[in-house]
């Protein structure tokens, strides 16, 4: 029995949500939760059908991207999800889809913009999209460079990893995390929705407003209390 068992019942758990969910197709997407005691995480094997997946099969990897236990190979995004855990101690897991809307943002290389009180009750500010690879940065380890693409877009924006949880990748698709699995996998279930609102609601209006500041601040006090705020 892997004394790593609960981890990894947990994060297959997690994974068999984002198809019941509609949020990837086939392979795409992986979800990893994190022992920061252990300075360990389990996440899900590469090129796996979601339907062929068991808990056994769940990778344990370092915090340097170092499969400590498993048989087969982690996820290609692995190193990602492990830059994630080693700069940002407070997150429990990461969750990594190709959801159609989401990702269509961070192929456009747009910000999600705030329309409505439906994106207002999650955050506060337009869901940030990363700037794509460098040339530079593709001659690096791809899915180390991603890790820092994060870190740097919310260092330049002065956002905040625990206020904030999600993000699109530039050319790639949407990450998102949070204290646990199910915090990780229901912000990744609510970026795809507001990304799916926001392309509808541009495409009926090319014109269409950004909600107000003040109505923004209302709609995320009155869920998360009085200045739990954090402006754009
Ligand atoms: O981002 C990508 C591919 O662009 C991956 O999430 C997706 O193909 C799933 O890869 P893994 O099966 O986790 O190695």
């Amino acid at each position: 029995m892997s004394k790593y068992q609960q981890i990894k019942q947990t994060a297959y758990e997690a994974n068999m949500q984002l198809p019941k969910l509609g949020l990837v197709l086939f392979t795409f997407g992986n979800v990893s939760l994190a022992d920061h005691k252990e300075q360990v995480f389990a996440i899900k094997p590469s090129g796996v059908p979601y339907e062929l997946l068991t808990p056994d099969d769940m990778v344990i990897v370092d915090f340097d991207g170092n499969t400590v236990e498993g048989k087969m190979r982690p996820s290609s995004d692995t190193k990602t999800h492990a830059v994630l855990y080693k700069h940002w101690p407070k997150i429990g897991s990461v969750v990594h889809t190709h959801s159609t809307y989401a990702t269509a943002w961070a192929q456009a290389q747009r910000d999600v913009p705030i329309f409505g009180t439906t994106h207002a009750d999650h955050l506060t500010v337009d869901v940030p999209c990363a700037p794509p690879m460098s040339d530079e940065m593709i001659k690096g380890n791809y899915e180390y460079e991603t890790g820092f693409q994060i870190l740097n877009c919310f260092k330049e924006r002065g956002l905040s990893y625990e206020e904030v949880e999600m993000i699109l990748v530039g050319n790639h698709a949407p990450f998102t995390w949070g204290k646990d699995a199910h915090k990780a996998v229901y912000n990744a279930a609510v970026l795809e929705e507001v990304s799916r609102m926001a392309y509808l609601t541009e495409t009926i209006n090319p014109q269409a407003p950004r909600l107000k500041d003040a109505l923004i601040r209302k709609h995320f006090e009155r869920k998360h209390g009085p200045d739990s705020y954090y402006g754009q």
